[in-house]
C-alpha cells in the first residue's frame, strides 16, 4: 500500500512514535533531528521557540531543523513522520523480547539490560556506541533497577558495561537540556539529581558487585568506593578528569578514596586526574581482583554464582553490619559533594571543558 498517498491517523502517529524507541541500530543524527522536527511540527505546528544561542549546540540545532520546516502543515508533518519512521523500519525489533530458555530479562529499560538469574541480578549498562555514558534517563533506570534489584529475591547485584566500555561517565550532553529557568535550574535540578542516585547506592542492602568489563571514567569509577567488591578485567583502566573538566569529585569519593588508597593516592586520581591499570587499582585497593581479559567473564561468574548460593539472611545481615557505621557519613559527604558541584556546573572553567568536548566532535 502507497502510505503516502493515505492520511496518517493520530494512532498511526502514535504508533511509529513508539517504534522509534524500539529502533535497534541509532539512525544518526540527522534522521534523529528530523524526527525531532517533524514530531513538534505535528503536535505544535511552526516552530514557536526562541532561537537558542549560539554554544548551546543541541538545541540550536533542534531548533533548525525545526524552523526548517516553516509552515508545513500538522497533518503533513504526521504523515511525514509515519513515513519517515515506516523507511527505519529494517532496523527496529522488540524491546519486549524474552530471550528463549535463558534468564528472566526485566523490560522497560531503554539504557540498560536488567536480568535475574541463579541468585544474581544483573544491571548491564547498555549504550556501548556511546561507551555507556550515563544520560539523564539511565541515571533514573539504573535508581528503578537497583530499588527492584533490593527487593527480589537475588541474594548478590551486579553492575557491569556491556561493549567495549564499563562506562565513559556522566553523559556530557547532559549539560546541554537547559531548562527554562536557565542554567542556575539546571546545576540545581543535576545536584539533586545526583544526591538521589549516589544516595540508592549508600543504601543498596544486598553486597554490590561491580564487574569492571573496560575503561571506567568519571562517576563510574567514584561510585565503585561504595560497592562491595571489583573485578576488573585487564583491560580496565579507572580515570577521574574532573579537574580538566572543571569539576569536582563526587560518589563520595572525597571520602571513600583517601581512606580506601591513602590521601596522596586519592590526590593524584581525584585531582590531578591520572589514570590507573587494573592493576595499579587493584594495589591501590579500589580494585578486589584483576582477571585476564581472555578468562575474566568465566572466571568472575563461576565465583560469583557461587556467593549467591549462601545463605541470604547471613548476607545481608553482613552487609547491613559492614555498612551501618558509615551511612551517616557518607550521605552527609554526598551532599557537600553535590553542593560543590552545583557551584562547578556553573563555573566557565566547566563550561568551557564540557563546550570543547561537544564541538571536537561537532555532536548533537
Ligand atoms: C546528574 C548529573 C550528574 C553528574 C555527575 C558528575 C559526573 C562526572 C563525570 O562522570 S566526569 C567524566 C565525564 N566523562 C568524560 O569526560 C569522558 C568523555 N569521553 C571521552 O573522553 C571519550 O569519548 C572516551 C575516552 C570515553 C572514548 O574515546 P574514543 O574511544 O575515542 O571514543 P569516542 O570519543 O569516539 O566515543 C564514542 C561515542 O561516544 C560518545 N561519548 C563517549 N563518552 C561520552 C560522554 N561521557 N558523554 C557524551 N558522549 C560520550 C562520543 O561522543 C562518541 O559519540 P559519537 O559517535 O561522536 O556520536
Amino acid at each position: 500500500m502507497n502510505r503516502t498517498a493515505m492520511r496518517a491517523s493520530q494512532k498511526d502517529f502514535e504508533n511509529s512514535m513508539n517504534q522509534v524507541k524500539l529502533l535497534k541500530k541509532d539512525p544518526g543524527n540527522e534522521v534523529k533531528l528530523k524526527l525531532y522536527a517533524l514530531y513538534k511540527q505535528a503536535t505544535e505546528g511552526p516552530c514557536n521557540m526562541p532561537k537558542p544561542g549560539v554554544f548551546d549546540l543541541i538545541n540550536k540545532a533542534k531548533w533548525d531543523a525545526w524552523n526548517a520546516l516553516g509552515s508545513l502543515p500538522k497533518e503533513a508533518a504526521r504523515q511525514n513522520y509515519v513515513d519517515l519512521v515506516s523507511s527505519l523500519s529494517p532496523s527496529l525489533e522488540s524491546s519486549s523480547q524474552v530471550e528463549p530458555g535463558t534468564d528472566r530479562k526485566s523490560t522497560g529499560f531503554e539504557t540498560l539490560v536488567v536480568t535475574s538469574e541463579d541468585g544474581i541480578t544483573k544491571i548491564t549498562f547498555n549504550r556501548p556506541k556511546k561507551k555507556n555514558a550515563i544520560n539523564t534517563e539511565m541515571y533514573h533506570e539504573i535508581m528503578r533497577a537497583l530499588k527492584a534489584a533490593s527487593k527480589d529475591d537475588s541474594i548478590i547485584t551486579v553492575l557491569t558495561g556491556n561493549g567495549d566500555y564499563y562506562s565513559s561517565g556522566n553523559d556530557l550532553t547532559n549539560f546541554t537540556d537547559i531548562p527554562p529557568g536557565g542554567v542556575e535550574e539546571k546545576a540545581e535540578n543535576s545536584a539533586v539529581l545526583l544526591r538521589e542516585f549516589v544516595g540508592c547506592f549508600i543504601d543498596f542492602p544486598k553486597p554490590l558487585i561491580a564487574v569492571v568489563n573496560g575503561p571506567a571514567v568519571g562517576i563510574s569509577v567514584t561510585l565503585l568506593g561504595l560497592f562491595d567488591a571489583v573485578y576488573a578485567s585487564d583491560r580496565a583502566t579507572f580515570h577521574t578528569p574532573f579537574s580538566h573538566l572543571g569539576q569536582s569529585p563526587e560518589g563520595c569519593s572525597s571520602y571513600t578514596f583517601p581512606k580506601i588508597m591513602s590521601p596522596a593516592k586519592a590526590t593524584e586520581m581525584l585531582i590531578f586526574g591520572k589514570k590507573l591499570t587494573a592493576g595499579e587499582a587493584c594495589a591501590q585497593g579500589l580494585v578486589t581482583e584483576v582477571f585476564p581479559d581472555s578468562t575474566f567473564q568465566k572466571e568472575v561468574w563461576t565465583r560469583l554464582k557461587a556467593f549467591a548460593k549462601l545463605p541470604p539472611n547471613a548476607v545481608r545481615i553482613s552487609k547491613e553490619v559492614i555498612r551501618k557505621r558509615e551511612r551517616e557519613k557518607l550521605h552527609t559527604v554526598n551532599a557537600e559533594e553535590c553542593n560543590v558541584l552545583q557551584g562547578r556546573w556553573l563555573s566557565d572553567e566547566c563550561t568551557n571543558a564540557v563546550v570543547n568536548f561537544l564541538s571536537r566532535k561537532s555532536k548533537l
